[in-house]
């Protein structure tokens, strides 16, 4: 049973080495049921790394996530040491949160439908009419119930990466957690994934994702985290991080995105065309 009181996702003090480089250090974030949080940051901050770990396809080796409440990844003991969770409650844990992915992960042999009902019947053990009904729900929810035969190959970018979201709506999640959905996408396909995913956010669907795209950041989010060498620095509503930029770091961040966004969408928050001028 899930604690409506207890933050949907909640990562504290999570750390993350590959190796030698510690990839995140200290990162501690809270995401309440029906916010969306968006992460951005340079690349290599760390923000893909973060978001894997937010349903254990990363594994952290500090700190604790929790979906719902419920530590994901591991189990403490009765001496308070802890040690890697059985597979199967990782897999119960995690169910919670569904993954799309940037460059879509369909199964390119595969028909839409089947796609969609893959992770249904094969996962969750779901009958084949049922998981065909419920696909055809999440396929008519993103607009693509009349491309249920076809194959990915068949149909556009954006379209694929609506598929996207449906297979992640079909388990029914929680939380979804997005990595840069529209970067593999034509700049004229970004619009119809964003309207999905506005939509999502209309129906107080918990999100997280990551994204280079500040406009679209700014447009769902209800707060934006921004990520330097492996930590948040900064996060709140996007027009109070766009328009009045605490930290120095943020600041020269905005700056260069903006240097090499001439025709930005960030028109109107209006500091941050001049966000060094504080
Ligand atoms: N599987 C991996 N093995 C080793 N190093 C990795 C792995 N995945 C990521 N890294 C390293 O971790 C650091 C953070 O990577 P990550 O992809 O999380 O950053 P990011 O902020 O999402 O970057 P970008 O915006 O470029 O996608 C980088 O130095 C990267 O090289």
């Amino acid at each position: 049973m899930t604690n409506v009181s207890l933050p949907m996702l909640s990562l504290r003090g999570v750390g993350k080495s590959y190796g030698c480089n510690r990839v995140l250090k200290d990162f501690n974030l809270d995401i309440q049921r029906g916010e969306v949080v968006t992460l951005i940051g340079p690349s290599g901050s760390g923000k893909t790394t973060a978001l894997r770990c937010m349903n254990f396809l990363e594994e952290y080796d500090e700190g604790e996530v929790y979906i719902g409440g419920a530590l994901l990844g591991y189990e403490t003991m009765p001496n308070g040491s802890r040690r890697r969770a059985s597979e199967r409650a990782i897999s119960e844990v995690r169910a919670a949160a569904a993954m799309v992915f940037q460059q879509f992960n369909l199964w390119p042999h595969m028909r839409v439908i089947d796609n969609v009902t893959a992770p249904l019947t094969l996962v969750k053990g779901m009958r084949p009419d049922t998981a065909r009904e419920r696909a055809m729900r999440v396929l008519d929810r993103v607009g693509l119930a009349a491309k249920a035969n076809s194959y990915p190959s068949q149909l556009s970018g954006g379209q694929q990466q609506r598929v996207g979201i449906a297979r992640a709506l079909a388990v029914e999640p929680q939380v979804m957690l997005m990595d840069e959905p529209t970067s593999a996408l034509d700049p004229e396909l970004v619009d119809e994934v964003l309207e999905v995913i506005q939509s999502l956010a209309r129906e107080h669907m918990t999100m997280v994702m990551v994204t280079h795209e500040m406009g679209f950041a700014a447009k769902v989010s209800d707060r934006v985290a921004f990520m330097e060498g492996g930590r948040v620095v900064e996060c709140g509503p996007p027009q109070q991080l766009f328009s009045d930029p605490v930290s120095e770091r943020l600041r020269a961040f905005l700056r260069t995105w903006l240097s090499r966004n001439a025709n930005n969408d960030l028109a109107a928050f209006d500091s941050v065309a001049e966000p060094g001028c504080k």
